[in-house]
């Protein structure tokens, strides 16, 4: 299966999503944000980093890059159950997922107002999607969190709609480390294919590299997930 990984002027995270597609089995696809095509790939992924240099909005320059608008094209519009392009948002790569619409809501300022960088526990909420297929409901997890404009922030009644369609993929537990509402990490679009998360799987896809807890593996099976390319749901 290829999986595309983009890089946009100031990605910082792509590499280790190549190698994270690599080590679950996958082929990895190198896309520019230039390209005006995706080459054909299975599945996207939107890494972590400062598109554009987080200036305007972080992931606001992004979207309308050439890349980004075929993404979007492919993917579909983000409340109709239908079976688009799968595609991975992390951290600098959900921002560009709220900012093109792909997923409702935004990602703002971190409560605080500081960069957080911790390992961080989080529970995955839902499995039927694209990407937490290879998890179980309710599993708790740990990886890094490594972000200045973490909070998650929607309307009381688009947040009363993720929970009720179960579009939660995966919450804080612990610690909310960013004011996110309702400890949300992560979320996806109504049929599972697109899934935005402000932690980090692809730094804890290799044994000895990321936090502690299970050897420092606990994201590899974002990417294992998408391998199977089969939704439960
Ligand atoms: N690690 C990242 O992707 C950082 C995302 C974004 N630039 C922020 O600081 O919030």
């Amino acid at each position: 299966m290829r999986i595309g990984v983009v890089t946009f002027p100031g990605s910082l995270d792509d590499r280790d999503a190549v190698r994270a597609v690599r080590i679950a089995g996958g082929t990895p696809v190198s896309l520019w944000h230039d390209d005006a095509d995706i080459k054909g790939v299975d599945a996207v992924v939107l890494p972590g980093g400062f598109s554009y240099g987080d200036y305007l909005r972080c992931g606001a320059i992004a979207r309308f890059s050439p890349v980004m608008n075929e993404i979007i094209r492919l993917a579909g519009p983000p409340d109709q159950v239908s079976s688009g392009l799968p595609v991975l948002g992390i951290c600098n790569g959900f921002q560009v997922l709220t900012e093109s619409h792909l997923l409702p809501g935004a990602l703002v300022r971190n409560e605080k107002q500081q960069f957080i960088c911790r390992d961080q526990k989080l529970r995955i909420e839902r499995t039927s999607t694209a990407w937490t297929n290879g998890y179980a409901e309710g599993q708790e997890i740990v990886i890094p969190l490594k972000n200045g404009e973490g909070g998650f922030i929607a309307d009381e009644s688009t947040l009363d709609r993720l929970e009720g369609e179960g579009r939660v993929v995966a919450r804080y537990l612990d610690v909310n480390p960013n004011g996110s509402r309702r400890d949300i990490a992560g979320i996806s679009n109504a049929s599972g294919t697109v899934v935005g998360l402000m932690p980090h799987p692809e730094h804890a896809t290799e044994a000895g590299y990321g936090p502690e807890a299970n050897n420092g593996t606990d994201g590899l099976a974002f990417f294992t997930s998408a391998l199977q390319g089969v939704l439960s749901a």
